[in-house]
């Protein structure tokens, strides 16, 4: 919907109405056709300003409409008719404009921005590409090389380098209506000959082929097989080489090949879940609109290892002030300079003042005693936590929240350490804790709604993706990795090189294949939760007897590396050599190929073909059908909180939209006939046995994602 009315005596102004954001709805369309006919046919009128309720201009394009045929008068046009008025139409920018929202602002004659406000064509992260003429006019307004790293980039710009780049006119402090309105009446009467973007030359570039081929490598690079970025490239081509009538027939036919695709249906989808997931609801029936969050003002991190180190930085760059705590002396100044030197480098990448001042220093535990809430980052030995968490709960006044940033031990288990259970969560945070965006909030059967509220609360605070998941084994994100992981191993023992498998997996879409990632981990990291887990063996050499454990196939390849100090980048050797320890460059290694030959010949496993499908099914969908029991367990309340957390935090390609999405676009149906395949051929792998909710999904005729948590809702219903 939109609103006309008369200001100022003779300012039309119109009002976009459709929140949160004013997203272009059929409906909104419609007004802002209905309002500009009668506000450049009313002869009171002036001047026209567009301005958008509740202090946001325009989210752009209605995104819930891209699945339903369209209705309502398209973009285009209603763009063009604005640009072609003869009255001057000022766009008066609040919050922000993206995507359509900005395109609509390029149609306009002027805009006035708001100094916090942000503009962007973010439209490739959703699998499109600005297609109401933004990838035509922005490069006339700009210049190709910046209206280029805009598109391809996505990324949402500040007021006042739009300003700088010439994407607006004014910036305003006041009010942005008043300014506007002000500054429409002032230009009344001058030509907006050269005010219609559309009619502007691109500028020229020197060596213009050199400029896309830059372009067009640098996008091929960093996509990794996402097909938009290379599309929006060949769109701002076309409005450097084509008159803007051919320019805007260019920019329809790509966003044409966009519109439809599975990567823009799975980006989408990440839109949504990544809101989704704040909507939290836990197995006892707390949800995040009935659990009041605890203010929290005072923070504190236990142990000032690599993890606590961004934890600290994360919290002070949220606004927090923060006691850091670490007892080994050294270690506290090694950290106090490590934390100063990340917030200076993020204060300057972010044009602000570093924090140094909310972050204290102690090797005193005593110093987190008037604490809200204390995050627990010590070394993972759950000895070692149950002794800090006694400690806390001795020292913190009552209340307080007291978290663990465990990755996979149990957060009940600690808890049953304090008198006050419910005031126990997992906050599981991902290296590097004050740049990566997933954070796992953990509740056991005792954490009460208002301690998840409030840990979900301060991760929204922080700029993270958090997701509210079940107490158990591995939370969720470790607990899936687990049987990927696995079969990554067992491919090598039938024939697979670790090269050939990652291969694969980034082909996929991963930055990284399994084994580089281990390298990067550290492969003593997994070593060591096996050897708690009791898994490792060093005695059993030879025979199948070596190969199996708790009953179930297991493969040593790992624990035999570890044993020969091979950890992986930091050893300088793993499944990869590296020139020397701590370089990340990995190169195949002879020495390793020749260990898993004389493994294979020792344990009479004979060689076979393997094909990238293979290691692709075997990896995800072992994966996926985990995916599967944590839904049924009710450890995930639904299939966006594991997509989420991979997208987030495990370096799932975002345009394949999560495991469970993509479990859905290649067709339950499929996931079961091949897990059951290889299970058939797999008898000791537990991991491979289909789950009964997958079966019984694929039953109910494989309904739509959007319809699991109804089906799940049924299984736990009859539990
Ligand atoms: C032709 C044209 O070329 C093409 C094709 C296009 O234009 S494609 C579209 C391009 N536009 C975008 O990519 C911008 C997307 N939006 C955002 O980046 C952010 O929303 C925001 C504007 C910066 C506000 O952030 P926020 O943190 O204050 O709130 P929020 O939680 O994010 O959002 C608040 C609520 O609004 C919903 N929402 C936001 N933008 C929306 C949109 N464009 N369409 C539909 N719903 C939208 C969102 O799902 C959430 O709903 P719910 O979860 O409450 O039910």
């Amino acid at each position: 919907m939109a609103q006309l009315t008369r200001v100022s005596g003779s300012v039309g102004l119109i009002t976009l109405q459709n929140p949160p954001v004013n997203a272009l709805s059929a409906a909104v369309r419609q007004g802002i056709v209905d309002t500009v006919k009668k506000a450049v046919s009313d002869p009171l009128v002036k001047c026209v300003v567009i301005c958008g309720q509740n202090g946001v201009f325009c989210g752009g394009a209605d995104i819930r409409e891209f699945g339903a045929p369209m209705t309502g008068p398209p973009l285009v046009p209603m763009i063009h008719a604005i640009e072609a008025t003869n009255k001057p139409v000022v766009a008066a920018i609040e919050g922000a404009a993206l995507g359509g929202g900005l395109e609509l602002a390029l149609g306009c004659h002027y805009r006035i921005i708001h100094s916090k406000a942000r503009v962007g064509l973010p439209e490739v992260t959703l699998g499109l590409l600005p297609a109401a003429g933004g990838s035509q006019r922005l490069p006339r307004l700009i210049g190709v090389p910046a209206a280029l790293e805009l598109i391809t980039t996505g990324r949402h710009v500040s007021a006042a380098e739009a300003l700088k780049l010439g994407i607006v006119d004014q910036v305003t402090d006041d009010n942005t209506v008043d300014t506007t309105v002000k500054f429409a009446l002032s230009v009344v009467g001058r030509s907006l000959e050269s005010r219609r973007i559309s009619t502007f030359p691109c500028p020229p570039v020197s060596d213009l082929d050199a400029v896309f081929d830059v372009a067009m490598q640098r996008v091929r690079q960093s996509a990794r097989g996402a097909i938009a970025p290379v599309t929006c490239v060949q769109a701002v081509r076309a409005a450097a080489t084509l008159p803007y009538t051919q320019g805007m027939k260019r920019e329809q036919e790509l966003m044409a090949t966009l519109f439809t695709s599975g990567q823009a249906r799975a980006l989408q989808y990440c839109f949504f879940a990544q809101r989704a997931v704040s909507r939290w609801s836990m197995p006892s029936g707390a949800r995040w609109d009935t659990s009041k969050p605890r203010p929290i003002s005072k923070a504190a991190v236990i142990g000032l290892g690599t993890m606590g180190r961004g934890i600290a930085v994360a919290l002070a760059q949220a606004g927090l002030s923060v006691v850091a705590v670490e007892t080994q002396e050294k270690q506290l100044m090694d950290a106090k300079q490590a934390v100063s030197g990340m917030l200076e480098r993020g204060a300057k990448r972010r044009g602000v003042a570093p924090a140094l001042g909310l972050v204290s220093y102690s090797h005193n535990i005593q110093a987190v005693a008037e604490a809200d809430l204390v995050i627990e980052a010590v070394f993972e030995d759950m000895d070692l936590k149950k002794k800090v968490f006694q400690q806390l709960s001795a020292v913190c006044k009552p209340g307080t929240l007291l978290c663990t940033n465990t990755s996979s031990l149990d957060v009940d288990h600690l808890a049953s350490q304090t008198p006050s259970p419910e005031l126990v969560v997992g906050m599981h945070f991902f290296a590097p804790a004050h740049v990566m965006k997933l954070l796992e909030v953990v509740y056991g059967p005792r954490s009460s709604p208002q301690a998840v509220a409030t840990a979900m609360q301060l991760g929204k605070k922080m700029g993270k993706v958090s997701v509210a998941v079940g107490n158990c084994r591995g939370f969720v994100g470790n607990r899936m990795l687990k049987p990927y992981m696995e079969q990554a191993f067992f491919l090598l023992e039938e024939g697979a090189t670790p090269e050939l498998v990652d291969q694969a997996l980034e082909e996929f879409g991963f930055a990284m294949g399994v084994f580089r990632m281990s390298d990067l981990s550290g492969l003593d990291v997994g070593w060591r939760v096996r050897k708690a887990d009791g898994l490792v063996d060093p005695d059993a050499t030879s025979g199948r007897s070596a190969r199996i454990r708790q009953g179930r196939r297991y493969s040593p390849l790992g624990d035999l590396l570890c044993e020969q100090g091979r950890f992986g980048q930091k050893a300088g050797r793993g499944w990869y050599q590296y020139d020397k320890p701590g370089s990340r460059v990995a190169k195949p290694d002879p020495w390793l190929h020749n260990f898993l030959e004389q493994y294979r010949a020792r344990h009479g496993l004979g060689v076979r073909h393997i094909d990238h499908q293979e290691v692709l099914e075997r990896c995800l969908y072992a994966l996926i059908n985990e995916g599967f029991r944590i839904l049924e367990d009710g450890i995930a309340a639904g299939p966006e909180d594991i997509d989420a957390i991979y997208v987030f935090g495990y370096g799932w390609p975002r345009y394949r939209g999560g495991p469970m999405f993509y479990a859905g676009m290649v067709g339950l149906a499929n996931v079961l006939e091949r897990l059951e395949h290889f299970h058939q051929v797999h008898p000791d792998v537990p991991y491979l046995q289909p789950c009964s909710l997958l079966r019984r999904l694929v039953a109910s005729g494989s309904p739509p994602i959007q319809k699991w948590r109804e089906v799940i809702r049924k299984v736990h219903s009859q539990l």
